[in-house]
């Protein structure tokens, strides 16, 4: 392999993780043949240089030069193609689709082919970040379910690994996974599909107990071989201290600057979410309030027929045109 990093040979010398050193490592940039244009235009309309195809071991290589890495939700074409004209380095199709694009009241509602389907979308418009998409709840309670659930998002949703949460319990799942070459996620810390069991959304990790069952967790997951782990909703010193203890990339939600890379559903980062905003949200933009102005100004400029306007956003006739379809519908046609 080319120019492997520090944390690269790390774990493609250890035994439990020996499937990195057989990854088929770039893809190369699928579709930038055939559509240079869409996805080369940078947001303020200026022509951008074609990106190079996020791999694996280009998350490894960030995570060893210290450069924090980038991981943003997607759910359809027009947010990935954000997504790739940004740089941003994993387009993630998390679960929480189920609530913010779906209107579930929680991600444990969203079935396998709605996750497909959305992935597929995803695909078609972003191609350089690395697309994980979420395994949705129930669809990994064994290894064998889990691989076959997993090759589907791979074959039929175009996607290149898959994300599960759990901890030491889904060790063979992800063992499973990963021995056959499916690139895997952990996410640890806050489990949403579990909200149920645990009584609701809470940080995990607050007391030496569960901070240490947090790490165990990471670590188990590490071993079993997955590429990066997810640390959500837990107290940032830890993130810190797993991120130090483990050789592959953290990507944190409400974990703390010190990990790896961070993650946000792009709905809570834009302001499209209007549900419930967890404290680790931040909005870069108000993206709900101006779409909802633009709604509002539209219904009034309908109800009010200041649109559409003729000379502006209509279509003409000719005039002799329309005086021969006038005669062929049987009208008399004035003299000119
Ligand atoms: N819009 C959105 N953003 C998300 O980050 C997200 C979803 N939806 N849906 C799926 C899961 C659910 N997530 C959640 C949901 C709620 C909290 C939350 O309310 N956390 C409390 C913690 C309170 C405590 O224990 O102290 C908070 O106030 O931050 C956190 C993550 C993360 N995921
Ligand atoms: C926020 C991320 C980590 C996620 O799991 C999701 O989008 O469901």
């Amino acid at each position: 392999m080319i120019a492997l990093s520090q944390a690269t040979r790390a774990i493609t010398r250890s035994a439990v993780a020996p499937f990195f050193a057989r990854m088929p490592i770039n893809t190369g940039r699928r579709w930038m043949s055939v559509r240079p244009q869409e996805n080369s235009v940078g947001a303020g309309g200026a022509a951008q240089p074609p990106r190079k195809k996020v791999t694996i071991q280009r998350l490894f290589t960030l995570r060893a030069q210290s450069t924090p890495i980038t991981v943003l939700t997607a759910y359809d074409y027009p947010t990935a193609q954000r997504t790739e004209r940004h740089n941003v380095d994993i387009c993630l199709v998390g679960d929480s689709l189920a609530q913010v694009c779906l209107g579930y009241p929680s991600t444990t509602r969203l079935t396998l082919s709605e996750m497909v389907h959305h992935c597929k979308a995803v695909a078609r418009g972003a191609s350089s970040p690395l697309l994980v998409a979420d395994m949705p709840f129930g669809t990994y309670p064994s290894p064998e379910d889990a691989v076959r659930n997993a090759v589907w998002l791979v074959q039929e949703g175009r996607m290149e690994a898959v994300k599960l949460e759990g901890g030491v319990e889904i060790v063979p799942v992800v063992r499973a996974l990963t021995s056959l070459g499916i690139p895997t996620m952990a996410h640890v810390g806050l489990l949403p599909q579990r909200h149920t069991a645990f009584s609701g959304y809470r940080v995990q990790g607050r007391d030496a107990n569960a901070a240490y069952a947090v790490l165990a967790d990471a670590r188990a997951l590490q071993a079993a071989g997955a590429f990066s782990i997810v640390l959500e909703a837990v107290p940032h010193a830890l993130a810190g201290y797993i991120t130090a203890k483990l050789d592959i990339p953290t990507i944190g939600i409400g974990a703390g600057p010190a990990c790896s890379g961070q993650v946000l559903v792009c709905d809570d980062a834009l302001g499209t979410w209007s549900g419930h905003k967890a404290k680790f949200v931040r909005r870069f933009a108000q993206v709900g309030a101006h779409a909802d102005q633009g709604v509002a100004e539209y219904v009034k400029a309908v109800r009010d027929r200041s649109f559409p306007s003729i000379p502006q956003e209509t279509y003409e006739i000719p005039e002799d045109e329309w005086n021969k379809f006038l005669e062929l519908d049987g009208e008399v046609v004035k003299a000119q």
